[in-house]
């Protein structure tokens, strides 16, 4: 069993025609997107709003229309993975480095499907290390100021330098023990200069879709 692809082509039911949809980033996604190549082959109209440059690539290759974040003001539906999703549905994400653009158009989305195998269902966040995209400028520093919330920040590194991330930014994945509080830790976080933001999506998944007994099941947000 596949639960990646499981969960990922599910997702694409929510979409319909003539709707803007953004396209998350990950190897649960890419299910997604090529679902959604086949489905526009047989006739179906959407326009995408990429979260990364290597989803954005991957669109192109399989043909799905992109337009331009400016060129909109709302988002239809907007499908991405996590790297944990804990009981509330609140998530951890970041793994594939593209938080800061998934965030934004996440809360520019009239809905937010997440796609989760198994695996990313946890009781509490925190067994991720949470990313967090931080300025290159004077980073030693910013890490102080997180160390100072008791976290482990390491600095995300790629073939032996830095990784940067779509933004031209660093990347901390920082381990904070259990994340019990996951409200307050993302406005602390993002209270500190130099962050451009963290991996905490709280309250904003509308539908999360996961695998149970090999079936896709549905999780609702409770409002
Ligand atoms: O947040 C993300 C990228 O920044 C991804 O959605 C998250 O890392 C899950 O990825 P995958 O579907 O490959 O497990």
């Amino acid at each position: 069993m596949n639960a990646k692809k499981i969960v990922g082509e599910k997702a694409v039911d929510f979409i319909q025609d003539g709707m803007i949809v953004g396209l998350g980033t990950g190897s649960t996604v890419y299910y997604s997107l090529l679902k959604l190549g086949r489905q526009l082959e047989a006739g179906l109209s959407i326009q995408g709003i990429p979260t990364s440059v290597q989803t954005k690539e991957l669109a192109e290759k399989l043909r799905i229309p992109l337009i331009g974040f400016e060129d909109v003001n709302e988002i239809d539906l907007t499908i991405d993975g996590a790297d944990e999703v804990d009981r509330n549905l609140n998530l951890i994400k970041g793994g594939g480095g593209a938080l800061v653009r998934e965030k934004i158009i996440a809360k520019a989305s009239k809905r937010f499907i997440v796609v989760a195998d198994p695996s990313k269902m946890v009781n509490t966040l925190g067994a991720f290390p949470l990313p967090v995209e931080v300025v290159p400028f004077g980073a030693q520093l910013t890490e102080k100021h997180i160390k100072k919330l008791n976290g482990e920040p390491r600095l995300r590194q790629s073939n032996g330098t830095p990784y940067l991330t779509d933004n031209g930014n660093y990347i901390f994945d920082c381990t904070f023990l259990d994340i019990t509080k996951p409200f307050e830790l993302e406005i602390a976080l993002n209270s500190i200069p130099g962050v451009v933001d963290n991996g905490l999506f709280n309250g904003m998944a509308d539908v999360v879709i996961t695998v149970d007994n090999g079936e896709p099941i549905f999780l609702d947000r409770k409002r």
